[in-house]
């Protein structure tokens, strides 16, 4: 597990500001001669300021400044070079940076994004710029090594979709003590090169939901939100990581459903697109000291995902599409005044660092002698699976919803005491002393681990063998209908409700008294833990650990734990008395906290109380067993 340096530490640099960066770009006329007739409703009088007429008084004009004005023959290559690529440097410091796409529908914030395939947009653009910068950083020899991943998703009626992964359902959003932003759940995709991204996104686009409206033939009914991770590790000890993230975002277009024609679902998208926009305008005045400095990013999940790029710790780029025919006149208006506002926002970036732990350090090859350039990186695939690859190799074709093994990425007790010993050399005194103290204390941990062990397993021995004779020629003789009672030597008897039935099972050499519920019953049970009721009836927490075998609980012990460390939402959901809520939270806590230790510090999750916890082991020990 990683630990958070302050952004205020030295790595971070001394705080700054950023003012959100606006541009706007207008789109030339599409092949509607009648429209030109009119002549444009905006024109552009330099390269930062244009006008619009005033709709109160048509002789007039009114006059907007930006950072940045594109006119109508700007190309994609000049929109990007002056406006997008001086904010890509950042992310390979680990610092975030955001552009995104605004503005009505049919103005023209796909073609400036996504593009085509003669005149690629931002995205395409961006995303090889940043594997040039890296690649120029590599070959600098730095002392850093760097690993880029992609992740992508669309909001659709309020809903956070996987477009790398369609088949998942509504994601949750979640912010961690830094007020950093996770989608636990989201696909990672580990990325060697530019071409590889293309063959990943471009299939993921089509996946993106459009339909087309009166404005506009292929018109965007989401949000989509492409974001793309560089994580760069210092090669020597302290061995520093930083993680910079680029979102590039292509709005859904804002709209008048009087002039779309919108009915039916497209009117409820429709709803859901305005209410987000128009919290994302709510969320602009309050960060320009409008509504008591409340800022309602929560309001939409829009404003949630974006909360960092304005007026947080993001360097923003807004590109405000426009258009010239006067049949968008309102909408052009409210677009530039809405850019004038966020042009005024200012976001705070700052460096984001963490240390390595030593257990993942030293498992890591340069710490066995290597330091070559093409060492394989630690990254996260989705769910937060974590898996070796290597950034030079192109990846054969895995999906990325795929799933693949993983390993725990804190060591044994063990490992993590030879890390910490190892850690000692070229520490200072202080420090020194307080490392010994920590090792001299997980030595005696597992000294009690070991020996508590030991008793454990001579028990099970003792107890076995009684019980297996016992409980076999019982078994045998008991007439169906009647209740059993498991022999238990030395142990208290099981409580046994008058619905259940005692069923002896034999398996690898483990004893287990498996308590038959009626199915009914059974489920009403388990629904009444995921809900977060506490059992109330039959006591089902009995001393059923000390019947099994020790090594045989161990291994169970490990696949839980490999489960909760590595598994996906479905396979979380597998887990006995895990639903849909509590495998989310897993998935949140491991995108917060890193790997589970030990299968208790499930108790550290809101709601799992030690009752809970209990009653989640033994079933899942049992049920593991019984596969
Ligand atoms: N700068 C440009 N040069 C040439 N064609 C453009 C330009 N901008 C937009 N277009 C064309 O205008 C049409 C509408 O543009 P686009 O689909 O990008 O709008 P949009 O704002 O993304 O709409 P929506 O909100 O509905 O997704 C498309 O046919 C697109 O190719």
């Amino acid at each position: 597990m990683a630990q958070r340096v302050g952004a205020g530490e030295p790595a971070a640099g001394p705080k700054r500001t950023s003012r959100v960066r606006v541009a706007v770009r207008l789109r030339p006329y599409m092949d509607k001669q009648d429209d030109k007739g009119e002549g444009p409703c905006v024109r552009g009088l330099d390269s930062h300021r244009l006008e619009i007429v005033n709709w109160r008084n048509a002789t007039e004009t009114l006059h907007y400044d930006f950072d940045m004005f594109h006119d109508e023959k700007s190309t994609q290559k000049e929109v990007f070079v002056e406006s997008v690529k001086p904010v890509l440097p950042h992310i390979l410091n680990g610092q975030n940076a955001s552009v995104f796409a605004y503005g009505p529908t049919g103005a023209g914030k796909t073609h400036t994004m996504l593009g085509s395939q003669e005149q690629p947009g931002m995205i395409p653009r961006a995303v090889r710029e940043v594997f040039h910068l890296v690649r120029a950083q590599e070959a600098k020899e730095d002392g850093w090594e760097y690993a880029i991943s992609m992740s992508y998703l669309e909001i659709y009626n309020e809903k956070v979709l996987d477009l790398l992964c369609p088949s998942t359902q509504d994601l949750p959003i979640r912010e961690d003590k830094d007020h950093n932003i996770l989608i636990p759940g989201l696909t990672t995709t580990p990325l060697a090169s530019f071409s590889e991204f293309d063959t990943q996104f471009i299939p993921a686009s089509l996946n993106r939901t459009t339909a087309s409206t009166k404005l506009n033939q292929r018109s965007s009914r989401s949000h989509a939100i492409l974001l793309i991770k560089v994580v760069r590790t210092r090669r020597v000890h302290p061995h520093r990581q930083q993680t910079g993230k680029l979102y590039l975002v292509d709005l859904a277009g804002s709209e008048d459903n009087r002039r779309t024609g919108n009915q039916g679902i497209r009117l409820k998208e429709s709803g859901a697109i305005n209410l987000s926009l128009f919290t994302l305008s709510k969320v602009v005045d309050a960060l320009n000291g409008a509504a008591g400095g409340r800022v309602p990013y929560r309001d939409s999940k829009l404003t949630r995902l974006l909360q960092d790029s304005l007026g947080g710790s993001a360097h923003s780029v807004m590109i405000t599409n426009v258009a010239p025919e006067y049949s968008y006149y309102f909408d052009t208006f409210t677009a530039l005044n809405f850019a004038a506002k966020s042009k005024q926002i200012v976001n705070r970036p700052f460096v984001r660092e963490t240390l390595l732990q030593p257990s993942i350090v030293s498992k890591r090859p340069r710490d066995q002698g290597s330091s070559s350039s093409s060492e394989p990186q630690r990254k996260r695939t989705r769910e937060g699976k974590e898996s070796k690859t290597d950034p030079d190799r192109v990846p054969s074709s895995s999906t990325s919803c795929s799933t693949q093994p993983q390993s725990p990425s804190d060591g044994t007790v063990l490992d993590r005491l030879l890390a910490l010993e190892k850690m000692l050399m070229g520490t200072p005194e202080k420090e020194r002393l307080h490392l010994l103290k920590t090792v001299a204390q997980s030595r005696k941990e597992i000294e009690e681990l070991k020996a508590k062990q030991k008793e454990l397993e001579t028990k099970a021995k003792q107890g076995g063998s009684a019980l297996r004779e016992d409980s076999l020629f019982k078994t045998n003789v008991l007439p169906l209908h009647r209740k059993p009672s498991c022999a238990r030597p030395k142990k208290q008897q099981a409580v046994v409700s008058p619905l259940q039935v005692s069923q002896v099972h034999i398996q690898q050499g483990a004893l287990v008294c498996k308590s038959y519920i009626a199915p009914d019953k059974k489920k009403k049970e388990q629904s009444e833990i995921s809900e977060g009721k506490e059992n109330g009836g039959v006591d089902v927490h009995t001393d059923w650990e000390s019947h099994m075998d020790a090594s045989l609980m161990e291994k169970s012990r490990e696949k839980i734990l490999s489960t909760l460390n590595g598994g996906s939402l479905k396979e979380l959901k597998g887990l006995q008395l895990i639903g849909d809520k509590k495998a989310k939270l897993i998935m949140g806590w491991r995108e917060i906290h890193g790997a589970f230790t030990q299968v208790e510090d499930l108790k550290k999750l809101e709601g799992i109380t030690a009752k809970r916890f209990s009653s989640f082991f033994k079933a899942n020990i049992l049920s593991s067993i019984g596969k």
